[in-house]
């Protein structure tokens, strides 16, 4: 099964959102307070799979706001380079800084994210710097949770959520849940319902729909679709891990995609890649099957290397990969 996508629009994805800087830790196999150097990339949900998508070969453009200084202009420069379209970046006149992750690799199955995201220009975007003209120009607009968690940035998401359904741009839920972003699990769970209620796609990880449901235990996937396909989502992905994912679609059919065997350097990295894929599979006329194969090859690709941006895949890299068929069965 395929979904459709307006074909007369210009861009196949816009990302709305954070784009932040990476501090991935040089020396891994450590806790991070013995790690001494870091490596630079750019970071955040929506500008990593907005580069993951214009490494894929899409028209890809962003709207955020970022700092006006050294971390800002890097970005810019970074996202501009690899073929993003950056003409609707806001920068901020107030002093607002980049947030900033430093990630820690104890080991491979054991990676965390020190977040500094106070008071960060990306939640500033303010709803009167969305413009509709721009968003009427792209196939898909690709929502982050995080977006949602601080006003202004919560209205400008709001404002941009509904420019997209009168404009016939798909809206891709990407749930991107970071516990650290929201005042409390209700409050999160008011707005990921909200967003997630009117999208067409809906993306994330069994914890993250648990947010959405304020639910502090493991909910079940079946309760999750029967809830969200009452609304507007046509397809909903629920990733599990290293145990794979699943894909439902409204009119029933159900499809599983699972991980492919690889050398894991972190974890992190592994959502972002996993969703440019996915969407760039589809919005180039797979179908939902390959486009599993797709997110979970980039993911395992990824999750072997340093970064989560830099470390993008190519289509011929995800091929290779899918063709070689060896997936991780997990029972
Ligand atoms: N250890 C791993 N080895 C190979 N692929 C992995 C591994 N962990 C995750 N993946 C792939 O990445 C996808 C997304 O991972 P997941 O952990 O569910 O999301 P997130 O990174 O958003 O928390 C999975 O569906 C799987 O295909
Ligand atoms: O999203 C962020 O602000 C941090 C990311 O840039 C970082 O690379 C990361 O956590 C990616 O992890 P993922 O969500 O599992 O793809």
């Amino acid at each position: 099964m395929k979904i459709n996508f307006n074909a007369e629009k210009e861009f196949d994805i816009i990302a709305i959102g954070r784009a932040c800087i990476d501090l991935n830790a040089v020396e891994y196999n450590r806790p991070m307070e013995e790690t001494m150097t870091f490596s630079k990339y750019v970071g955040g949900s929506p500008a990593n799979i907005a580069i993951g998508s214009s490494k894929l070969g899409l028209k890809a453009g962003f709207i955020g706001k970022i700092s006006d200084d050294q971390h800002g202009r890097f970005i810019e420069k970074y996202m501009s380079d690899v073929g993003i379209d950056t003409s609707n970046f806001v920068v901020d006149k107030e002093g607002h800084k980049t947030g900033l992750a430093f990630t820690e690799i104890k080991s491979p199955e054991e990676c965390s994210i020190l977040m500094y995201r106070q008071d960060v220009a990306d939640l500033y975007l303010a709803p009167s710097e969305v413009d509709e003209a721009y968003i009427n120009k792209s196939k898909v607009l690709l929502v982050s949770g995080t977006a949602l968690s601080k006003s202004p940035s919560r209205e400008a998401i709001l404002k941009a959520v509904n420019i997209a359904k009168k404009n016939d741009v798909k809206v891709i839920f990407e749930l991107d849940y970071r516990p650290y972003s929201w005042e409390s699990l209700e409050e999160t769970a008011v707005y990921y319902s909200l967003v997630a209620e009117q999208a067409d796609i809906v993306i994330g990880t069994r914890d993250e729909y648990d947010a959405m449901e304020n639910s502090e235990i493991e909910g079940k996937n079946e309760n999750t679709v029967n809830y969200l396909f009452k609304h507007s989502p046509e397809l909903i992905v629920i990733k599990h891990g290293v145990e794979g994912s699943f894909a439902y679609t409204k009119s029933g059919e159900v499809f599983r995609g699972l991980a492919y065997k690889t050398n894991v350097l972190k974890t992190f990295g592994a959502g972002d890649s996993y969703a440019s894929a996915f969407l760039c599979a589809l919005i180039t006329g797979k179908d939902i099957e390959t486009a599993l194969k797709y997110g979970s090859a980039s993911a395992s690709i990824v999750v072997s290397k340093h970064s989560s941006s830099e470390a993008m895949p190519t289509v011929e890299e995800i091929e290779q990969l899918i063709a070689k068929n060896e997936t991780i069965s997990i029972a």
